[in-house]
């Protein structure tokens, strides 16, 4: 026992040592860096204004860096693999060289790190030991050793441990999920360093780490693809505002911060989109077939008129023949553009036609020859009242919002566009006032008409032509006036070259105002470099068809789990999700362990899922908990809020002040988080922005994602009739918890519950195994 006590001591001892190293190092490298940065400041102040536009672009560059430096802080490095060579290799957040490039240590990313996270005893890749190191603030608090050269065992300085890994399961939760980089499993680690190309699908029961790994192959993808990725950028579609906060802080903690975020309501740059809340609706928005309506729709605002119209042009009466409206408009349809942009065709053939008639109306009139400008009479023609109306009503300018509001609003023309589309409960179902807010089911539909009716301002597309023209031009500007800069920063010893395209890439993002992300974020035709989905059995058709959209080269990361899916519309299965956009060129991988719910709680979930006739798999729970889910039955539907404050009380107490969280269908929610404000006023929160309150009251649309130390579920059969009889709902607010379930109910219990609590309920406290 001693020994063991020496042992360590005399570990930790070394190892401080070198961590301090590492810190001291971190610190000069940001005094390099903040002395850098002032140094290209005054580098370019007295420079020409090209010169002061470069400046700013290096300073730019050291600014990240700088950020970057800072951003890793927080437990900079938390491994070591001892090798055969003999060398000591440290891992951590960043890689890190002395001034005369001896490496200090080694980025997590770094195809030499994968050892830490993949090598076993039974393969062994070159590593003798992996030795865990746990920090608080810059001190080593903590160490242990996985030795995997069984030689290795009695040697001396070897700390066997508990594992790394439940010790960072077992922390209380903060309400934000915090970065896995210490102890990322092998299946997870194949996960976030899969190659960049194609479509890969991450399947995993809950709590498998699927948010987790999404995250750090994000981190990954842009580490070790950052020349592409970092002009292109990483979009992330998470489910909720909620989700969005609750993971917000991985990626920064990460030293990455270029990544956009975002949930399926805010995926237009415009809108913001209320919860769709029919489920009929829902499904109905969500199906192909909208796309091929709000085809028919644009189609059908491109229209012949069923008789001649007699048009007045400076007294001179013109016809417009629906043969002469037919042919243009199949003319304008042939060019193959969007409505707004072919309409320029449409009205040039018509006016050119127009200003022909007119033309031998003048000379009919006056017996000769017309000898004026053509321009003059075409200019009558264009400007006549008669002509306006009548072009328009044949081809009017739209913008997608007219469009899918009025067609969702007007039973008519809802009728004429999906006559043979939907079924007419269907249409009846999509009806509603007009100018009512957009919901998350209209976005894809949106979108879907903005692609079909292209820019309202047809000099867009010359705006675009001339920004191309002028991104050539400062290209080559800027290489002449980068050998001057880079030499002058050369004899300055100020590192870090620049290349032509990244001044102009920062001098554009600063006429535009914005990094990658802002402007990706404000134009809704970026294409970008990866897509990575979570939550994804949850989205519709057409949600994908808008993603699909968003990334041409389509390089995805989808992570979900089928048996969670609650939205009406959502997947039934990956294949069948994926099928129209990709066919089955995907790879699939699955994730086994569930390192959140402890077993009693996930074996319960499982069985009431399954109870419904819901094709679950069972992933492998870490922990076993010290609690079995608790059923709380309640004789009236009055008593309920008084039942859930008192269980909330208690539960605050047995986690000891970790958070709660109570999960209630929709309708419940308002109610309950009043009563639980007037016992804890403003530590009860709810919705986006609220996950780190002590108890927040949420809907199980709200809390798909995220993680609390006690859930208290509230009307559990309620959860699965709001659904239309799937289990989804419940099932991942069963999952929710780290350490203690409750149910309370004033209707029963759903089937299979009870059965299921009483065969957990006798399990031994304590830990199952440690992955
Ligand atoms: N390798 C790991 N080391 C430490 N903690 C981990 C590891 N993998 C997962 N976790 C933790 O397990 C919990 C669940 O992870 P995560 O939320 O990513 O799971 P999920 O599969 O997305 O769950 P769900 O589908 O239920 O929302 C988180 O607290 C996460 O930090």
């Amino acid at each position: 026992m001693q020994d063991r006590h020496d042992t360590l001591e005399r570990e930790l001892g070394r190892e401080r040592e070198y961590v301090g190293q590492l810190y001291e190092r971190l610190d000069e490298m940001r005094v390099q860096k903040t002395e850098q940065l002032a140094q290209v400041r005054r580098t370019g102040a007295v420079g020409s204004a090209q010169n002061v536009s470069e400046r700013d672009a290096f300073a730019t560059l050291y600014e990240d860096r700088l950020a970057q430096l800072y951003a890793v802080e927080d437990r900079l490095v938390f491994g070591r693999l001892d090798m055969d060579s003999g060398e000591a290799r440290y891992i951590g957040r960043i890689g890190m060289s002395t001034e005369d490039l001896q490496r200090l240590m080694v980025d997590w990313r770094a195809p030499e790190a994968g050892t830490f996270y993949q090598a076993t005893a039974f393969d062994r890749q070159g590593v003798r030991r992996r030795r865990h190191l746990m920090l608080r603030g810059r001190t080593v608090r903590a160490l242990e050793d996985d030795v995997l050269d069984p030689g290795m065992l009695g040697e001396d300085g070897v700390v066997p441990g508990e594992g790394a890994l439940l010790a960072a399961l077992n922390e209380r939760r903060t309400g934000r999920m915090g970065d896995i980089v210490g102890t990322i499993q092998a299946e997870q680690d194949a996960v976030i360093r899969s190659p960049l190309p194609g479509v890969l699908v991450v399947q995993g029961g809950p709590g498998t780490g699927k948010t987790a790994v999404a995250l750090h192959r994000a981190a990954y993808l842009l580490y070790s693809h950052r020349d592409r990725l970092a002009k292109s950028g990483v979009l992330l579609v998470g489910p909720s505002d909620s989700f969005l906060t609750y993971i917000e802080r991985v990626l920064p903690s990460l030293g990455e911060t270029g990544v956009i975020m975002t949930s399926p309501a805010s995926l237009l740059p415009d809108l913001h989109a209320v919860p769709e809340t029919d489920p009929t609706v829902a499904r109905i928005k969500g199906g192909l077939a909208m796309a091929d309506v709000i085809a028919a729709a644009v189609h059908n605002r491109q229209r012949v008129p069923a008789e001649p119209r007699r048009l007045d042009v400076n007294g001179f009466t013109l016809t417009l023949t629906p043969r002469q409206v037919a042919r243009a408009r199949d003319r304008a349809r042939a060019t193959g553009k969007p409505h707004n942009e072919a309409r320029l065709t449409f009205i040039k053939i018509l006016l050119r036609e127009l200003t022909d008639q007119l033309m031998q109306k003048v000379e009919a009139s006056s017996g000769q020859e017309y000898t004026g400008e053509r321009a003059w009479l075409a200019e009558d023609v264009r400007t006549s009242r008669d002509v306006r109306v009548a072009l328009n009503l044949s081809w009017m300018p739209l913008t997608p919002k007219k469009l899918v509001d009025e067609l969702l609003s007007r039973s008519a023309q809802l009728e004429a566009v999906a006559g043979e589309l939907l079924s007419p409960e269907d249409r009846r179902a999509l009806l509603r006032e007009p100018g009512v807010p957009f919901t998350e089911a209209d976005v894809p539909l949106l979108d879907e008409a903005a692609e079909l009716l292209g820019d309202l301002d047809a000099s867009a597309e010359r705006e675009a032509a001339a920004r191309d023209a002028a991104r050539t031009r400062d290209l080559a500007n800027a290489e002449k006036a980068l050998e001057n800069m880079n030499q002058t920063l050369a004899d300055a010893g100020v590192d870090g070259m620049l290349s032509a395209e990244d001044v102009v890439a920062h001098n554009t993002a600063a006429e535009t105002a914005g990094t990658t992300s802002e402007r990706a974020l404000a134009d809704r035709t970026w294409a970008f470099g990866h897509v990575i989905v979570d939550e994804a059995q949850e989205l519709s058709p057409m949600q994908w068809r808008l993603l699909m959209r968003r990334c041409p080269l389509k390089s995805f990361t989808i992570v979900g789990d089928i048996a969670q899916t609650s939205a009406a519309a959502g997947a039934a299965s990956w294949a069948q999700a994926l099928a129209p956009f990709v066919g089955g060129r995907f790879t699939l991988r699955e994730l086994t362990v569930n390192y959140r719910t402890p077993a009693q709680i996930a074996e319960a979930a499982v069985a009431v899922a399954r109870a419904t006739g819901a094709q679950v798999s069972e992933p492998e729970a870490v922990r076993v908990g010290d609690w079995p889910p608790l059923l709380q039955p309640e004789r009236r539907v009055g008593d309920l809020p008084d039942a859930v404050v008192e269980a909330v009380a208690e539960d605050m107490d047995a986690v000891d002040g970790g958070l709660v969280a109570v999960v209630a269908p929709a309708s419940l929610v308002p109610g309950l988080r009043t009563a639980l404000q007037e016992r804890w006023g403003p530590r009860v929160g709810g919705g986006a922005g609220s996950v780190d309150q002590n108890v927040v009251v949420l809907d199980p649309v709200e809390v798909k994602g995220l993680e609390f130390d006690a859930v208290v579920v509230v009307e559990p059969r309620q959860l699965i009739a709001d659904v239309g009889g799937r289990p989804g709902d419940l099932y991942v607010a069963m999952t929710r918890p780290t350490r203690r379930l409750r149910l309370i109910s004033s209707s029963g219990w759903p089937a299979g519950l009870e059965q299921a609590v009483r065969a957990t309920g006798s399990a031994d406290s304590g830990q199952r195994h440690a992955g």
